[in-house]
């Protein structure tokens, strides 16, 4: 494995941002040294809950957001979000397999548009739904909660099933990211790490986590995470 397939990534998931001021919550964050921008999309039918769309993806990168937006599409039917979402400015866009029709045509319409694609496993969804489309797959995003709420426990089943991914991401040999959605802390970030993940979203951490002497830097817990993989390279 390559120095670079193992850097890693903090993901901050904006669902946990304030979203009256979510253009100034993004600045602050990646200014405080967040990598990418998590953007958690969820239609109530895929999953009970109802969060943002294209149009807020669009909104920031007007306001000049920069860094990747990682785009979490948890809604049913996909296809045609795909391409609002390409036109919107996402850098990644991911989609839970049972939520399409046509798995393989959903992954080409994301990289067609110049987009990054991945798959998203739920808790108990199979990783077998990778076998055919290994060559079509940038990230691998593997829940560690069941998907459409933030602040929820990371589920601990998630350890071996990552290491599962990072068998099969090494075994392809492709530069695919392994990322883990759910439940991430401080106190669990490096064991996580161990069992093979390079990109952490973190929702609830990170923005319940403000700087005390400044409420508009989240520098503090995005340091106490880095420092937890420090020890894991
Ligand atoms: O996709 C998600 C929920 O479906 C969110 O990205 C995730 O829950 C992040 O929030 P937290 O870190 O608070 O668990
Ligand atoms: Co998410």
């Amino acid at each position: 494995m390559t120095d670079a397939t193992r850097d890693f990534l903090i993901a901050p998931s904006i669902l946990s941002a304030d979203f009256a001021r979510l253009g100034a919550e993004v600045d602050d964050v990646l200014a405080s040294g967040a990598d990418i921008v998590h953007f958690d999309v969820m239609d109530n039918h895929y999953v009970p809950n109802l969060t943002i769309g294209p149009m807020v993806c669009e909104a920031l990168r007007k306001h000049g957001v920069t860094a990747p937006i990682d785009v979490h599409l948890m809604v049913k039917p996909v296809d045609r979000l795909i391409g609002d979402f390409i036109d919107a400015g996402a850098s990644i866009i991911t989609f839970h397999p049972e939520a399409s029709d046509h798995v393989d045509r959903s992954l080409q319409l994301i990289r067609d548009g110049g987009c990054q694609s991945g798959l998203v496993f739920n808790p108990a969804t199979p990783l077998s739904y990778l076998d055919y489309v290994m060559d079509k797959v940038d990230m691998v995003l593997l829940m560690s909660v069941n998907p459409g709420f933030g602040g929820q426990s990371f589920l601990p089943g998630t350890l071996d099933k990552l290491s599962e991914a990072r068998r099969r991401i090494d075994a392809s040999g492709r530069n695919i990211r392994l990322e883990v959605d759910g439940g991430v802390k401080v106190d669990n970030i490096a064991e996580v790490a161990r069992a093979g993940a390079d990109t952490f979203v973190a929702g609830s951490a990170v923005f319940k986590g403000r700087n005390a002497a400044d409420p508009h830097r989240y520098d503090s817990v995005i340091r106490d995470f880095r420092a937890q993989l420090a020890g894991v390279r």
